[in-house]
């Protein structure tokens, strides 16, 4: 394994213990164990299929939806195991919130995409709401393209304002984590950087785990990698050293493109 001296020095946001997760008969992550540090970007790569989102989406439990689908062992958030505590979902979820890989506005205007969740959890006040909405929306570099048209719909914007939006609606509950599934996929270059951008900002405030192929960005944006195979996790170390030297030649070979 990669040096993982700071990783030792980081405060843990989510311990991850012995993690098996099943498709039905289908073992597709096999023993994970890994620590997630808080206020860092932690970055899974490897090649399609390996488990990167099946582990991201067990992080805040959303394989529940299915029922063939279950998880073994411990995460660990909070003092709690989330996989048997009997936490409220939807309140796990506002903790643990995700982005998804497409854009996902609700078909509302920009303002109810974020007053929509808080209000769920919190009552506020009309000017807190509208407060609320105009942090958000800073907090996800939106503010200043968009303050003119909070009460038009939250589909009329372009793609990578979409993807801000979903990020300000997911930081508007004020969550510990945000889990991000290739959040740049769907964008164009400029959008790219914008939403980069915002993950290195984003992590002053909240612990964010990323699910991406592409290795520059894991490169510029993370401060650790999980390198996955097979649904077994291969590697995990502070970024700088696994790009320059990884561990393993599996993980070097991925990282250089020679496989994958
Ligand atoms: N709903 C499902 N039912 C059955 N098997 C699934 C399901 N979703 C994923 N799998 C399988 O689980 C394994 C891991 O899939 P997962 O989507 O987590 O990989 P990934 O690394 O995120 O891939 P990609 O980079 O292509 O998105 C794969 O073998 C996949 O075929």
């Amino acid at each position: 394994m990669a040096s993982t001296s700071n990783l030792q020095l980081d405060t843990p946001q989510l311990a991850v213990n012995h993690l098996n997760f099943f498709y039905g008969n289908f073992k597709a992550l096999k023993d994970i164990n890994l620590t997630i540090p808080k206020n860092k970007v932690t970055a899974f790569i490897g090649p399609s299929g390996c488990g990167k989102s099946t582990l991201l989406r067990t992080l805040n439990r959303m394989f529940e939806l299915y029922p063939e689908q279950r998880a073994e062992g411990e995460i660990m958030f909070s003092g709690e195991n989330i996989l048997t505590s009997k936490i409220d979902v939807s309140i796990l979820r506002a903790k643990i919130g995700m982005v998804f890989q497409k854009p996902t506005p609700f078909p509302m205007s920009i303002y109810e995409n974020i007053a929509f969740g808080v209000r769920l959890f919190e009552k506020l006040s009309k000017g807190e709401m509208n407060e609320r909405v105009e942090w958000a929306l800073t907090k996800a570099a939106l503010w200043t393209e968009v303050k003119d048209k909070l009460h038009q719909s939250g589909n009329g914007l372009s793609g990578g304002q979409q993807q801000r939006l979903c990020i300000a609606r997911a930081i508007a509950v004020k969550p510990e984590v945000l889990l991000m599934d290739e959040p740049c996929s769907a964008l164009d270059p400029i959008s790219t950087t914008k939403v980069e951008e915002l993950i290195t900002e984003l992590k002053e405030d909240y612990t964010v785990v990323i699910v991406t192929h592409n290795m520059q960005q894991a490169a510029r944006c993370s401060d650790y990698t999980a390198y996955m195979y097979l649904g077994e996790l291969i590697e995990f170390g502070e970024t700088r050293q696994m790009f320059i030297k990884p561990a393993r030649q599996e993980t070097e070979d991925y990282i250089t493109g020679r496989f994958g």
